[in-house]
């Protein structure tokens, strides 16, 4: 029988340093997010960043948090639970981190009697420390606990059409009573360096857009080049004006650089060349989470008005919205029938 895994990336068990300590532990131990050698990243990690990060994280966790919990587990919840109205198959969710596990999520599906399985990791595009990962720990448990269950994994997205429409459409809701001045696209950031490594080439990415409009087998794995992809899918689908809208990237840690436009340097060049009205949309996340509600929504607010700016809106990610539900009842289903799996 067929079955379907949603994997997102998980939260804390709760707004609170004690907790939000294991689960920074296991997030940034991960090679995949902090990718350097494994004694250089306890001393990273558990001798400097642990040691002031958890008590920081829980402040701003605190500001989000929902009585039903984690926003980013709450809404991953109830888009799971519309799509099982949506489908025959058995579908369970599991967390990258946290202890909401895959493996659990796995085990759910194979008391069902599920022995093929679509893994969709909650992600539109491709980044070792998101996608990546997600689909390594996936075949990981599965070939340790369940040898008997065959996976298939969702493809980025990112440039699907029904996608596109789908995060076209939640812009559009979002800024119904909203008049604007520019559409910021703020994308979570990664280490520029992720984006070489996970270019097969290792030759094509340069990191500066160049590379961008040349076809490549790198763009399969770039999440530098899929992310200004989103954008111009999406600036075309609603006849965006291109002088009003740009693509930035937030939420980096200290060190090495990250990709560039940082957001927080945007939020002030906008409002510094009189963009007044600001509409920022988060289309690295389908579910609302920290770095949207808090970062964007919460803090963006305050550095873009402190910069001159007027209006600020946050457009909502598309979370459990009947249309995206109904894109992705639409792959799921499409898989189950045919084993077809959703293209551009
Ligand atoms: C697009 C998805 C994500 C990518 C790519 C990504 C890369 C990445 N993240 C960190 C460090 C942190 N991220 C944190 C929170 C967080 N990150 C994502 C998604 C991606 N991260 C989400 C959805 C969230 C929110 C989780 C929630 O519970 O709501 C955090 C924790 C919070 C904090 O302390 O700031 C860290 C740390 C790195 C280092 C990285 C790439 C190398
Ligand atoms: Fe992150």
């Amino acid at each position: 029988m067929k079955g379907v895994l949603l994997v997102n990336l998980g939260s804390p068990e709760s707004p609170t340093a004690k907790d939000v300590k294991p689960y920074l532990d296991e997030f940034l131990m991960d090679e995949r997010v902090i990718d350097v050698n494994k004694v250089l990243r306890n001393i990273l990690v558990r001798g400097i960043i642990l040691q002031t990060r958890p008590k920081k994280s829980a402040k701003a966790y605190a500001k989000i948090w929902w009585d039903e919990g984690s926003p980013l587990i709450v809404l991953s919840e109830r888009f799971s639970e519309k799509l099982k109205t949506h489908t025959d198959m058995p579908v369970a969710l599991g967390m990258r981190y946290g202890t909401m596990t895959i493996k659990t999520a796995l085990q759910e599906l194979n008391d069902k009697g599920v022995d093929e399985v679509l893994l969709v990791p909650l992600y539109p595009h491709y980044a070792m420390s998101s996608y990546e990962t997600v689909v390594v720990k996936t075949m990981d448990v599965q070939k340790e606990f369940f040898p008997q269950i065959h996976l298939t994994t969702l493809p980025p997205f990112y440039h699907n059409s029904e996608y596109i429409k789908a995060l076209s459409q939640s812009i559009t809701d979002g800024l119904k009573d909203f008049e604007y001045d520019h559409i910021l696209f703020s994308y979570h950031g990664i280490p520029e360096r992720h984006i070489r490594k996970s270019d097969p080439t290792r030759y094509h990415c340069k990191i500066d857009g160049s590379c961008c409009h040349i076809n490549s087998v790198a763009h399969h794995t770039c999440y530098r080049h899929q992310v200004y992809e989103t954008t111009e899918l999406v600036k075309a689908e609603l006849g965006l004006d291109e002088t009003k809208v740009s693509s930035s990237f937030q939420s980096r840690l200290a060190g090495d650089p990250w990709l560039k436009p940082y957001t927080d340097y945007e939020f002030e060049r906008l409002a510094k060349e009189g963009k007044k009205r600001l509409a920022v949309i988060t289309p690295a996340f389908v579910s609302d989470c920290l770095e949207t509600l808090e970062e964007i929504a919460m803090e963006g607010k305050e550095q873009f008005t402190e910069a001159g700016g007027e209006s600020y809106k946050h457009i909502p990610c598309m979370n459990d919205s009947d249309t995206w539900v109904q894109v992705m009842a639409d792959w799921v289903n499409a898989w189950e029938e045919t084993g077809a799996l959703p293209s551009n």
